[in-house]
């Protein structure tokens, strides 16, 4: 039995969360917490995981960290630099180990796979990011990982910049610019999380879209990732790994 703790408890994810971990026959939920929450009942967890927001969820891992406890974490707004910090905060607690992904649905993975394998074909690529208008950041993290993977996967086939004749713009009208590559997000009512990468070429265009319609499409990826975080030292960003197509 691995012992589990939930970071969020009240919120739309982490709620799904502690039934999925209270079913789940070789997991055992020992707390959900949320904001302001005593946190006593989290010591006794081997792994916690973190569905919170933005600007809380570095102090909750350099606490998973200081407490010896492993992280599994799903919350969004990481950068490079903020996971260089909890590589430093691990460098000096060998053991405890930290997993974090922009998105644990392996529909999302997928696509971010094969949108790195195509980025390279094509002279244009831009993100659509679709979500329901409760979510408080934008561009989504999984806009960001994925626009992230494509750049890095043009910048390795030496592709020349896109073609892009933009000259007077109306502020956001082409979307926010992630390591090159726009990103457009759109909030609706009635809509979940959704996202599209629209790849162009002279006379043809690719479309790979992801919709999650119910949370319960990140629960394997997150339980297989609180089964997994305890042998894998150290960080670990996103779960292409535990799926085998790294
Ligand atoms: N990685 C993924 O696959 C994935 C999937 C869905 C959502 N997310 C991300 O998860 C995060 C949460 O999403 P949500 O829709 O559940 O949000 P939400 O607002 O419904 O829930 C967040 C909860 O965290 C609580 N919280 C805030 N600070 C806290 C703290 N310091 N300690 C404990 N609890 C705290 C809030 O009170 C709230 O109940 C967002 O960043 C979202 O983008 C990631
Ligand atoms: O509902 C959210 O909030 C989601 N957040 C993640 C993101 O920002 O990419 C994953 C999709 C759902």
């Amino acid at each position: 039995m691995i012992k589990v703790a939930v970071f969020g408890a009240k919120g739309r994810m982490g709620r799904e969360i502690c039934k999925a971990v209270d079913e789940a026959v070789d997991l055992q939920l020992v707390a959900g917490v949320d904001a302001g929450d005593d946190r006593t009942e989290v010591e006794k967890a081997q792994v916690v995981i973190d569905f919170t927001h933005p600007d809380a969820v570095m102090d909750n891992i350099k606490w998973c960290i200081d407490h010896g406890i492993n992280a599994v974490v799903g919350t969004t707004g990481f950068s490079p630099a903020k996971y260089d910090e909890v590589r430093g905060w691990l460098a000096a607690k060998p053991g405890v180990n930290v997993l974090i992904a922009s998105n644990f649905s392996i529909a999302a993975v997928l696509l971010m796979h094969f949108a790195a394998k195509a980025a390279p074909f094509f002279e244009s690529v831009e993100v659509i990011e679709l979500h329901h208008p409760r979510k408080v950041d934008a561009p989504s993290g999984t806009a960001i990982t994925t626009a992230n993977v494509i750049a890095g996967a043009r910048a390795d086939a030496d592709c020349p910049p896109m073609p892009d004749a933009t000259v007077k713009e109306l502020d956001g009208a082409r979307g926010a610019v992630v390591d090159g590559v726009h990103v457009h997000s759109v909030r609706l009512q009635g809509l979940f999380a959704h996202e599209e990468v629209v790849f162009g070429n002279p006379g043809e265009m690719l479309t790979i879209r992801d919709d999650s319609f119910h949370r319960s499409s990140y629960m394997p990826g997150v339980l297989g990732a609180v089964r997994a975080v305890g042998k894998r030292p150290g960080l670990t960003i996103g779960i292409d790994d535990l799926l085998g197509i790294a």
